[in-house]
């Protein structure tokens, strides 16, 4: 079987630490132990042995302390230092690819700092374009037996779902303490959870939710999620009892057969497109900076200089490295000093170094600039081969 990875996303306590542990042991009791990355830079201890720990790379607190920053905010900037190395991590995994079945991923209990930065996207998309991969979205059972918070997570896992564009489990963790029965009902009977919100809504005193603007926003919202439910799968699964496990592994495979059947082709279709839209986009800016210097077709700078000595000098001075655009060449020995290292490089049996931090974050910047420039995002791989580059 070839590897696949699982990323476990889910709001802040929803139990994604201790689903991944549950996860965990339950491979290695089955005899194929997972690969694991864990992509929360906050957290101070996981009850877990990870393969690729965020942690090692970037120094949470200096990143708080160097870029002065707040705690979400160093949380964001830390997963862009990580995401300048996604390439190398992405080669890391591919090496161990024949050995593990699984590589499943822990990300930050604030999921918007995963979910919506932009190196979340880049992570995400990485591990996508090389391998079959399905999130994991954790929900809350309990917190979530109320119709209106039901339906409030409900949109965030759609809102996911259309943001990543890879199939989706919606995991229901702590069944122990309360049976995920009823969420079933509810995404698969569009009437009883009608009547459970209506319900809801007069146990609270509030007007009857089938007339007025109120009304007719439900029923459509819960229209809407009936056809996203159709695209999901579902599972109750306890972390403390491990129940439901068995359930959990079965809908991955599921989600795989469907990622190689139809993910994968959109996901070719839209990488595709934007190659195309790219290629277009850089021939436009090639003739216009040819136009810009005055030069035909087939024609080189050399010949032009040649021609127009004066004007020539002026504009390619422009085009010379410049010192303060935080792109200068330099020398395998002016390198500069390696700040961070994943620890256990050779327990993971590659070497992964990441430059200092402040270096990359440069480069980062400059990246994102560049795909803003081009106006279209790029993929994870044109933005490490431009880091690389
Ligand atoms: N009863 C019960 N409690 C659980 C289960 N899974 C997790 N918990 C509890 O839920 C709380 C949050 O669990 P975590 O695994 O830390 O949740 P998390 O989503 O990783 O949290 P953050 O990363 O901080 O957002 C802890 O107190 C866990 O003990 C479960 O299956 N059953």
């Amino acid at each position: 079987m070839p590897l696949k990875t699982v990323i476990c996303i889910g709001m802040a306590g929803s139990g994604k630490t201790t689903f991944m542990q549950r996860l965990n042991s339950k491979l290695h009791a089955e005899k194929m132990p997972p690969y694991v990355v864990q992509l929360d830079p906050a957290v101070l201890k996981v009850p877990y042995g990870a393969n690729i720990d965020i942690r090692d790379a970037v120094n949470y607190k200096k990143v708080m302390q160097n870029y002065n920053l707040g705690p979400n905010g160093a949380i964001v900037t830390s997963l862009n230092l990580f995401s300048t190395k996604i390439d190398q991590v992405i080669r890391l995994v591919e090496q161990k690819k024949d050995k593990f079945e699984h590589c499943i991923i822990d990300t930050p209990g604030q999921i918007e700092c995963f979910v919506w930065s932009a190196s979340g996207s880049i992570i995400t998309e990485s591990f996508a374009s090389t391998f079959p991969t399905v999130i994991a979205y954790i929900v809350d059972t309990p917190r979530n037996s109320s119709p209106t918070t039901f339906m409030s997570n409900m949109l965030y896992a759609c809102s996911i779902l259309y943001k990543t564009k890879l199939p989706m489990i919606v995991v229901f963790n702590k069944t122990d303490v309360c049976k995920a029965d009823f969420a079933r009902e509810w995404m698969t009977d569009f009437e009883a959870f009608q009547a459970a919100l209506r319900a809801d809504q007069e146990s609270n005193g509030e007007t009857s939710m089938g007339s007025g603007y109120m009304g007719s926003l439900v029923n459509s919202m819960s229209l809407m999620l009936e056809e996203f439910y159709s695209q999901l799968d579902m599972v109750g699964v306890s972390s403390f009892t491990g129940e439901g496990f068995d359930e959990f592994l079965q809908a991955v495979d599921n989600k795989v057969d469907e990622y190689e059947t139809y993910y994968k082709a959109e996901r070719e279709r839209i990488l595709k497109q934007k190659q195309e839209k790219e290629a277009e986009n850089k021939k436009k800016s090639l003739t216009h900076l040819m136009k810009d210097l005055g030069l035909q077709e087939g024609e080189t700078g050399a010949a032009k200089t040649s021609r127009n000595d004066d004007d020539s000098a002026d504009v390619l001075s422009d085009l010379e490295p410049d010192e303060d655009d935080g792109i200068v060449l330099r020398d395998e020995e002016e390198a500069p000093e390696r700040e961070y290292t994943f620890a256990g490089d050779e327990r993971l049996g590659g070497e992964v170094n990441a430059q200092s931090a402040p270096a990359l974050q440069e480069r980062y910047e400059r990246a994102l600039e560049q795909v803003a420039k081009s106006a279209s995002s790029r993929t994870a791989e044109n933005i490490a081969r431009y880091i690389q580059g």
